[in-house]
């Protein structure tokens, strides 16, 4: 049985999907305080769905310069929209900006001449310009695409699949018109091109698509992000804190291993505030989270709590020595903390320190007696460390 696609319908589908989505885009543009991708990736997709419409118009209009120069001036202009938005979704340094912008119009510029010279009214020129064109713009896509350290990953790595399936596709375009000038095509060429412009059209419509799921996907987390974390020192905030440490807590528990919890609250930070400002203390807040994620381990959970109080719950192995990492933290703070910013700021803290043993039945318990322990270095002086009940009998080894 014999497969057929009827290309007339596929291609209105395509245009149809892609004038939708492009609606979408641009509605997206108008809501998000005109982020200016979306308005790049809305005229990708019109520019897509006006080429293509042209392209398909070459049955009944006998106007070369309109279904094959204009169309394919539009299937090229598409790809490098699609670039464009991506680079500004990604936003780089100005500099980086301004030198890309003023390649990708270079490129637009050199690409509308070639065509202008080499379409001679031939629709193979142009759709092997355009291809050549196409793949180099999916390939720098890929390129930036794999370069950046970003999360959320999964839209990342569909726009990867779909850039370099377009790129394949692209190049695959160049070769079979290439081999047909050369005259060592194997294959009809009507039917190679035709399933690669079937292929084309699907990878589009699927293109379009993920760009919005690659904005949600983002913003989703952005809001996660926001929820979790603490604005200032991007620790965790309160809430997260006691998520995290009753999950520590319980897992613990379960495979009766040792765990810890430090809570720490900064010597005299009102009077930081008051000498030197709250741009300072804000800036002292920050040296401390630097410095606690600069000193434990990557699985330790580190949250501010408060305005100068921080806690952490330590994922400790029997080996570990729960003093030796609180005086390593206070040491970090204490001599690093002399002078931020050019200010001498003589940061301190004091901590209260806590094992968990059998006496603990919730992650409450514990922090209950850090807190107290806190209390208690705070009384003896500060710049110290004080430990709640260690006695052996309680204690888990
Ligand atoms: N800059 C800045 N200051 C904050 C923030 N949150 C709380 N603070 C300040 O932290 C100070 C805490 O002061 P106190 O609770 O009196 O404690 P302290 O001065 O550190 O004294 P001790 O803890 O007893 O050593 C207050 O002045 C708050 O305004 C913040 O986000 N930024």
């Amino acid at each position: 049985m014999g497969f057929t696609v009827h290309l007339p319908t596929l291609l209105l589908l395509s245009v149809a999907i892609n004038v939708l989505i492009g609606g979408l885009l641009w509605a997206i543009f108008r809501l998000r305080a005109r982020q200016h991708c979306f308005r790049l990736w809305a005229l990708a997709c019109v520019a897509f769905a006006a080429g293509s419409l042209l392209a398909g118009s070459r049955a009944f209009i006998d106007a070369p310069w309109v279904t094959v120069f204009l169309a394919h001036l539009f299937l090229g202009l598409s790809p490098l929209l699609v670039l464009a938005g991506l680079q500004r979704f990604y936003g780089h340094s100005a500099r980086k900006t301004r030198r890309f912008r003023h390649g990708l119009n270079a490129v637009a510029v050199g690409y509308c001449l070639t065509l202008l010279f080499a379409f001679q009214g031939d629709p193979l020129n142009a759709r092997f310009l355009t291809a050549l064109l196409s793949a180099a713009i999916f390939s720098v896509a890929v390129y930036g695409l794999s370069k950046l350290d970003t999360t959320p990953s999964l839209p990342v790595g569909i726009l990867k699949v779909l850039f370099t399936m377009h790129g394949v596709l692209m190049m695959s375009q160049v070769l079979v018109i290439g081999a047909d000038w050369l005259g060592i095509n194997q294959l009809h060429t009507g039917f190679g091109l035709r399933l690669i412009l079937i292929n084309h059209i699907l990878l589009a419509m699927a293109t379009a698509l993920a760009l919005p799921l690659l904005a949600f996907t983002q913003s989703e987390q952005r809001l996660r992000i926001m929820a979790e974390r603490d604005g200032l020192t991007g620790l965790y905030n309160r809430r997260s804190l006691f998520r995290e440490g009753i999950r520590a807590f319980d897992n613990a528990l379960q495979t009766q291993s040792p765990m810890a919890v430090l809570m720490m609250d900064l010597d005299h930070f009102k009077q930081i505030n008051d000498r030197w400002g709250h741009a300072a203390g804000d800036e002292a807040l920050r040296f401390v989270a630097r410095t606690l994620r600069k000193e434990l381990r990557n699985d330790d959970i580190i949250g501010r709590i408060g305005g100068e109080e921080f806690t952490v719950v330590l994922r400790i192995s029997a080996e570990d020595d729960v003093r030796i990492i609180t005086r390593r933290l206070l040491d970090a703070i204490a001599n690093n903390g002399r002078e931020i910013q050019g200010l001498p700021l003589y940061l301190s803290a004091s901590i209260g320190g806590v094992e968990r043993a059998n006496r603990h039945t919730t992650f409450a318990d514990m922090m209950i007696e850090a807190d107290a322990a806190l209390y208690n270095a705070k009384n003896k002086g500060r710049n110290r460390a004080e430990f709640g009940n260690l006695t052996p009998e309680t204690t888990v080894t």
